[in-house]
């Protein structure tokens, strides 16, 4: 079930799946509790879900699916659609060859900065966008906090965003009093008139670092699923034309120009199954680890309290006992039900990704507007995909974009 490691000061268990994962899954807040580096810790926060326990991360996460969850996205879907549209119309031009990496990362940019913060003022965006550059590139790095060290970089930029998350704030209180605004208008409003399930709310400090939080988490881990998947379409023409023919109907089906809405999301089965495939092969995030709160037992040997426990994908995703011909982009393997705790890009058990809705929403909502007017093809073919620590294409994936309309 397990083998044991030391890559850091603690001894680690690397835990095998499925029976591993489950075990650590089904035993978060009894056996063992969630475990970051101190670096991410600094810069964050103490109040960030991350390293919230028991009653308050579980408060906290009620809290998050006011905002995240299946109920609450589908809300958000047409705005979604028009920004990622209009994005496409502007920056991705027929003919040309281009880096998919950043003009990926600007369109979700763009779009977790309107639906966290109703932010769509593009200089207004820039002034946030530097800052969380400054603040995502030091999170990594050494925690030298000294003039010109990226991790000095980061502080500085995260003082930048809560100076502007505090103008923000005020601003909104004052419109959700005068009516100006709405409770589920975005995140921000979202978490400014929510109570946990303590019945209280949260203090302006825990609104600024879980904001932080959720654009670190949400941005480059769905880049990573939207790059392998272009990938891995681009690799394989028969893939394309399928996913293409799922969107011509769903296209034929609306008025031209008219964004897409969450009715239209359910109709796309087969472009998510298209990203599964892509996250099985390239997973955007490689695991975590876990803590152990509590000494206990497992295959005979006695996991000792602080030990850390790590589960990651590179143990399941490409194992052929669990996945027939693994090294193969096979969608349709989604098709039959997979066996449990072996397909784990977002996680499992109480910690499991809360913006799995979200990812899905956009993931979705942006192929299908890249699908209905390009064909795309790789202009380096053998272009590796690297944990960086996210999965990501070594050259930020140059392709030609085709013009490819569809004719209504
Ligand atoms: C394809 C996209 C994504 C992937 C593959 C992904 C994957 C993951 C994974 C593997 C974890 C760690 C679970 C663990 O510790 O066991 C995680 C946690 C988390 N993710 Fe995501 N994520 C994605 C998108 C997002 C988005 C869009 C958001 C926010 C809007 C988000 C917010 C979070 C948060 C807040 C946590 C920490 C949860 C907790 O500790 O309770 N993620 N994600």
């Amino acid at each position: 079930m397990a083998r044991f490691t030391r890559h850091t000061s603690l001894a680690t268990i690397v835990v095998n799946p499925p029976l591993g994962f489950k075990l650590l899954f089904s035993n978060h807040g009894k056996l063992v509790e969630s475990s970051w580096p101190q670096p991410m810790r600094t810069l964050l926060g103490d109040e960030c879900l991350f390293f919230m326990e028991g009653q308050k991360a579980k408060s906290f996460r009620h809290i998050l699916l006011a905002f995240l969850g299946p109920d609450a996205i589908r809300r958000y879907a047409e705005r979604a659609s028009m920004i990622i549209q209009e994005h496409i119309d502007k920056f991705w031009m027929a003919g040309s060859e281009v880096k998919a990496y950043p003009l990926v990362k600007k369109a979700l940019f763009s779009l977790v900065f309107s639906l966290f913060l109703s932010i769509s003022d593009e200089e207004e965006e820039r002034e946030l966008l530097a800052p969380f550059q400054d603040f995502l590139q030091g999170l990594l790095e050494l925690p030298i906090d000294l003039p010109g060290t990226m991790f000095r970089r980061a502080k500085v930029g995260r003082a930048k965003i809560f100076k502007k998350l505090d103008e923000y704030i005020a601003k909104r209180k004052v419109e959700l009093e005068t009516g100006q605004a709405w409770p589920q208008q975005d995140f921000l409003s979202v978490l400014l008139t929510t109570k946990g399930e303590d019945g209280e709310p949260m203090t302006e400090e825990e609104i600024k670092q879980n904001i932080l939080m959720l654009v670190m988490s949400a941005h480059d881990t769905t880049v990573s699923s939207l790059m392998s998947s272009m990938k891995y379409i681009g690799e394989n023409p028969w893939c394309y034309y399928r996913l293409r023919t799922e969107h011509i109907s769903i296209l034929l089906a609306r008025s031209p120009n008219e964004p897409l809405t969450h009715s239209d999301l359910q109709k796309m089965d087969y472009t998510w199954k298209i990203v599964q495939e892509a996250m099985r092969l390239a997973p955007p995030a490689a695991g975590n680890l876990r803590r152990v709160i509590t000494e206990f037992t497992m295959d005979g040997f006695t996991v000792p309290k602080d030990w850390l426990l790590n589960w990651t994908v590179f143990r399941s995703h490409k194992k052929e006992k669990f996945f027939e011909e693994p090294e193969r982009f096979k969608p349709d393997r989604f098709d039959r039900p997979l066996l449990p705790n072996t397909y784990v890009p977002f996680g499992g058990g109480p910690r499991i990704c809360p913006g799995y809705e979200l990812a899905k929403m956009q993931d979705r909502i942006f192929l299908h507007h890249l699908v209905t007017r390009f064909k795309w093809m790789l202009l380096d073919p053998n272009e590796a995909i690297h944990m960086t620590p996210l999965a990501l294409p070594v050259n930020g994936l140059g392709i030609k974009l085709i013009s490819n309309p569809v004719k209504i």
